[in-house]
């Protein structure tokens, strides 16, 4: 079905308008992993809930209970739920999206503030906190709403949605809730959903759009070591105890060697390697290695080969160091043993690697490791988070829906992707709801998702917003089964 062209015309019209409503959300500082931003990540629920109904949605918040971070109990933000239509002779699509974010702070290095959106008027960068992951995507499909209620056109699909606001951190509480409500059948919320739709990633370069059928699971550690009972003077008792510094060190320099092979017995080896086939499949993506170089920022590809690179985003595990919790990290040079430091790190899985195989490896590993090491300072190995790999069936009506509307909308077909970062929730909606999932990212490749100085384009805001809203037309195209 032909997208409407005074759907298309008002997206065009409204441009400014619709970055204004985007300046909105990222000025909300809407950090999950940050209890100091808990009341943040509920204003932005608010504010998401507000847009929805006074475009005709029917909302409800969700309590999903509380949770501990940092020893501290704190309530979950809710679940933003939204429900529009109810023809039965339409289909019914299930929106996903998140409205929290990762961290930032100026001095990280931002080159801008990241909670306002700054635009460049050169290159049309938006630039803030969440433009891209995922606050651009969520207000795209406030967009559609926006100009269906407007025109007063009625929408090609029946939509619900379901935003969440801890993606950022693990998506407590969300798996519970879903499966619950799924139970309750036909008085479920998402009864009669037909295919789940989500706009959280990527294009894998900047100029071809994607879709993307399958994502890498996640398995997030904390490794803590304790010694003393307090900070200790290194003049004092340097080369007089165990360190918990140096055990840790020790430690998580056994985990990953600097070629990114996970050093963990049994880790690596569940992957079962590549075939000729589908390693063509990797070389005939339009990637180059100059598209790493540009969104890393730096020459520094593992390897020359794209095939392998790109292999090692979509198909192969991968073993992140990501941070020292109670480490001396400041300016000066403090002469300070601390007292208890947390290594944190994590591994993004592939099928059929699952947290339930991994988990136990990992642990063991370390303990081992730690044992060998002949320290008196204890060892706690914790695991954060976890969510599942998710592999799709790219040849689906949703699928072939979001091709029809890719061309339609930028005149070219679109990559098909695995995605090397995680949504864990994917696998419990096609899992609990039997339907297929399709994500549909709104962002480039050089994005910056949890990085500094993340952006969005304005074109990619403006046509993205038009590819979501052709998606729902070329989904009401088709016939309900
Ligand atoms: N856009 C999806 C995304 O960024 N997902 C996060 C999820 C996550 C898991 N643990 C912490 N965050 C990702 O890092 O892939
Ligand atoms: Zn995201
Ligand atoms: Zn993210």
């Amino acid at each position: 079905m032909a997208t409407p062209l005074d759907f298309l015309d008002f997206v065009d019209t409204n441009k400014d308008r619709f970055i204004q409503r985007l300046a909105q959300a990222v000025e909300i500082p809407s950090v999950s992993g940050d209890p100091a931003h808990r009341h943040d990540v509920f204003r932005m629920a608010s504010f998401l809930e507000s847009q929805l109904k006074q475009y005709g949605v029917e909302t409800k918040l969700v309590d999903l209970g509380t949770h501990t971070m940092e020893g501290e109990s704190l309530k979950l933000p809710p679940a933003v739920l939204g429900r529009i239509g109810d023809d039965k002779s339409k289909k019914t699509i299930l929106i996903y999206g998140h409205f929290d974010v990762q961290p930032a702070q100026l001095s990280d290095g931002w080159d801008f503030p990241p909670f306002q959106l700054t635009r460049d008027e050169k290159t049309g960068r938006l630039y803030g906190r969440g433009s891209s992951d995922d606050k651009g995507p969520v207000l795209g499909w406030v967009n559609v709403l926006d100009a269906h209620h407007t025109l007063k056109k009625p929408l090609p699909v029946n939509i619900r949605f379901c935003f969440e606001g801890m993606e950022e951190t693990g998506s407590e509480g969300l798996d519970e809730f879903i499966l619950a409500e799924v139970k309750k059948g036909k008085d479920s919320w998402f009864d009669g959903v037909d295919a789940v739709c989500i706009s959280d990633n990527y294009w894998l370069n900047t100029r071809t759009p994607a879709l993307t059928y399958g994502l890498r699971g996640i398995s997030y550690y904390k490794v803590v070591v304790s010694g003393p009972a307090r900070d200790l003077h290194s003049g004092v008792f340097g080369r007089m105890v165990h360190e918990p510094m140096t055990d840790l060190i020790a430690l998580m320099s056994k985990l990953v060697d600097p070629k990114g092979n996970i050093l963990i017995p049994g880790v690596d080896e569940m992957v079962p390697p590549p075939d000729e086939e589908e390693r063509k499949l990797y070389r005939n993506l339009d990637y180059t290695l100059e598209d790493v170089e540009v969104s890393a920022g730096a020459k520094i590809t593992l390897s020359d080969d794209k095939a392998s690179i790109l292999m090692g985003r979509m198909r192969s595990p991968s073993l992140s160091l990501h941070g020292i919790e109670g480490a001396f990290y400041g300016a000066g040079g403090k002469t300070v043993i601390p007292a208890k430091v947390a290594g944190k790190f994590s591994i993004r899985l592939v099928p059929p690697q699952t947290p339930g195989n991994v988990d136990p490896l990992v642990i063991k590993y370390l303990q081992d490791e730690f044992a060998k090491l002949g320290s008196k300072n204890t060892i706690n190995v914790e695991n954060m988070h976890g969510g599942k790999p998710w592999v799709e069936d790219y040849k689906h009506w949703s699928y072939e829906a979001a091709h029809r509307a890719t061309e339609a909308v930028y005149n070219q077909a679109p990559d098909y992707t695995r995605e090397g970062g995680s949504i864990p929730v994917t696998l419990t909606f096609a899992e609990a709801l039997g339907v297929n999932v399709l994500l549909l990212p709104m962002g480039r490749g050089d994005d910056g998702a949890h990085s500094t100085n993340e952006k969005l384009d304005t074109s990619n805001f403006i046509q993205g917003t038009k590819l979501l809203g052709s998606y729902l037309y070329e989904v009401g195209a088709g016939k309900k089964a």
